[in-house]
């Protein structure tokens, strides 16, 4: 169960991260967490899909990372978190260790794309999206490739920024054997489930 005490910590870290995106002007320095309710809704899939394997891209200083890994904290399955910034990882690490939630989470310093061809075919239950969306439409063919069949993916931002995500929503809708939809959840969360 989720305690008000957890509850509590997540808020700070969300209400500090929050702040330091408005005073932050450079855009890679920003956190860009998603919003507590995308949390709330991810930990509920993840509770109720119980995965063994979770992939998380775009890790940032790791708010989404912590709902990821607290919905597993006493589930054997596992997340691997993929950020091309050190220092963001560095920060999602002192956060995952404060939550003794370290066991749970892989943090991978990589490319998405070249941690997407490497990956094995139908290694993954759960996606979580939330990095590059002009490269989504390139991953898409890896994605379909390692996500096991049942298995859901997370897009996050279709709503916040739908002219970016537009092609790669098209080319989901018309791959057969997926079936997705978009829900009017913090940013705009596109669920794709493989059928
Ligand atoms: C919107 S933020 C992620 C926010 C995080 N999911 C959260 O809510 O706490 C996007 C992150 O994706 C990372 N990113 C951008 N391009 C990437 C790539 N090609 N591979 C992996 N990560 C990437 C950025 O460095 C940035 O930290």
């Amino acid at each position: 169960m989720l305690s008000t005490e957890l509850f509590a910590r997540l808020t700070a870290i969300w209400e500090e991260g929050e702040h330091h995106d408005a005073v932050t002007t450079e855009r890679a320095l920003k956190n860009l967490f998603i919003t507590p309710d995308t949390g709330r809704f991810l930990y509920q899939l993840l509770r109720h899909a119980n995965p063994q394997h979770v992939l998380e891209i775009g890790t940032s200083n790791g708010y989404s990372t912590l709902w990821l890994a607290l919905a597993l904290r006493d589930r054997s399955g596992r997340i691997t978190s993929l950020d091309v910034l050190p220092a963001k990882q560095q920060q999602a690490a002192r956060h995952l260790q404060d939550f003794a939630l370290q066991h749970k989470v892989e943090l991978h310093c990589q490319d998405a794309a070249a941690h997407l061809r490497a990956a094995a075919d139908g290694s993954v239950d759960v996606v979580f999206l939330d990095a590059d969306r002009s490269r989504y439409v390139d991953y898409w063919p890896d994605l379909c490739r390692i996500l096991r069949r049942g298995g859901l993916i997370v897009v996050d931002n279709v709503l916040s920024h739908a002219a970016e995500c537009a092609d790669f929503i098209r080319l989901v809708l018309a791959t057969e054997g997926y079936l997705a939809e978009t829900y009017q959840i913090g940013k705009g969360q596109f669920v794709i489930v493989k059928d």
